[in-house]
């Protein structure tokens, strides 16, 4: 009211966080034509703003790129600023398809000196990841590939939870499991205890599940690629999506399981031409993209590589992160194969390396679990490998980077 009375332009406010803007609103901002969207100066609000004026429309949006120097509408007020000289300070949101360096350079500038937000959500239960992923971003592509039945759903479901529950809106489209088994294995994932035995606590942890912002695609098995990508973008637009789960591609496509022998030319083209829309989705919806895709042949022994995604060299090329879930013979101590996730490509700043896996079968978990006072017991160690093989044991928390 008070930023109206000042400006005399129309304001609309948003008290509940920049992406709460209601649909049915769409409409009546169309007589705008030209709309300043004040979201704060970080880059969380600069996303929020990017977002929203790629529903409105860029040619007609005017932000404040990070870095710029402008209080919250809320500060401004408080501090008694002149509102209209700060709206001076938003830029325009730029032409969705030419972009010249002074469009970016702020957005430049703040990669440069806002590291830590630019490196994106830190991973809870998976804090080694951090040291080398260095964070869960939008508009990336990552793939994840291991043997049958090694874990991969199991660990992408965790990891995924893990950042929904730090608010990144989830859309899951599981195409091999039904929705109800992942649903399933996240609720425990999420209670960190198996309901089936503790069943009294069922409704307890179900309704803190159904609060958080994940969603399901109700596919299952084969299904055009045409059919889930307008199903991603209407997700994306209606409860602003910003984590996709592709499990998996070959399930998704019809492929099933293929070994080599199956390998035709069709269908290696037709997954590069899915790799490369899931590819520009990510990149043009500015939203992280994770792809399971099966390995080319089973490993027989021998560790996975970047090779070894099934298909051709397209999906490492196109990928920003490879994680390959590795098993590794330990038959001295166990006749079970130890898991490692490998990080074999990373993009945003090229650390590769390794960590173990400790499968606890009562939570169906691999994460560490929330640090009591100090890192200490069993459960929070997380072992990390060189990418020589050679196992090292740390206390999740605390392991340096030369250790990675
Ligand atoms: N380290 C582990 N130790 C024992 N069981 C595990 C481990 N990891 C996963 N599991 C169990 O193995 C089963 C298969 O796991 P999951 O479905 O995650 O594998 P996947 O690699 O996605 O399989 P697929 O190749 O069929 O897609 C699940 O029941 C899961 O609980």
């Amino acid at each position: 009211m008070a930023v109206f009375q000042e400006l005399r332009q129309p304001v609309l406010s948003l008290p509940w966080g920049n992406d709460t803007l209601p649909l049915e609103v769409l409409p009546f901002l169309e007589q705008f034509d030209h709309i300043v969207l004040w979201f704060g100066n970080d880059i969380t609000g600069f996303n929020a703003a990017r977002q929203l004026s790629k529903k409105l429309g860029y040619e007609r949006c005017s932000l404040f790129r990070p870095l710029t120097p402008v209080p919250t509408p809320m500060d401004a007020l408080r501090q008694g600023k002149s509102l209209s000289r700060i709206l001076k300070f938003a830029t325009r949101a730029g032409h969705q398809f030419i972009q010249h360096f002074k469009d970016l350079r702020f957005e430049v500038q703040s990669e440069l000196s806002l590291v830590e937000q630019v490196k994106g959500i830190q991973f809870k239960r998976f804090p080694l990841l951090n040291k080398l992923l260095k964070g869960h971003r939008r508009g990336e592509l990552t793939i994840v590939t291991g043997p049958t039945g090694s874990g991969k759903t199991t660990f992408i479901s965790e990891l995924s939870l893990d950042l929904c529950i730090q608010g990144v809106n989830t859309l899951w489209g599981s195409f091999e499991i039904k929705n109800v088994r992942l649903m399933k294995t996240m609720l425990i994932q999420f209670a960190r205890k198996n309901l089936a035995t503790h069943f009294a606590e069922f409704d307890k942890y179900a309704d803190q599940f159904e609060q958080l912002p994940m969603h399901f695609m109700a596919f299952h098995g084969q299904e055009s690629l045409k059919r889930v990508i307008d199903t991603m973008d209407h997700a994306v637009y209606v409860h602003d999506i910003s984590h996709i789960i592709v499990d998996n591609l070959q399930f998704m496509m019809g492929m099933g399981q293929l070994g080599d022998r199956n390998r035709n030319f069709d269908r290696l083209t037709q997954q590069d031409e899915v790799v490369a829309a899931f590819r520009q989705f990510a990149t043009s919806k500015n939203c992280h993209v994770t792809l399971v895709i099966h390995p080319r042949k089973e490993p027989n022994g021998e560790a996975l590589h970047i090779g070894s995604i099934f298909g051709s060299a397209k999906a490492s090329q196109e990928a920003d992160n490879i994680l390959l879930l590795q098993l590794v013979e330990n038959m001295k101590v166990t006749t079970q194969p130890k898991k490692y996730i490998q990080v074999a490509k990373n993009r945003f700043d090229g650390d590769l390396g390794s960590m173990l896996l400790k499968f606890d079968k009562d939570s169906l978990s691999f994460g560490s679990k929330p640090s009591t006072s100090k890192p200490s017991t069993e459960e929070n160690i997380q072992e990390t490998i060189q990418p020589n093989n050679q196992l090292h044991s740390e206390h999740s928390e605390e392991a340096s980077d030369e250790e990675l």
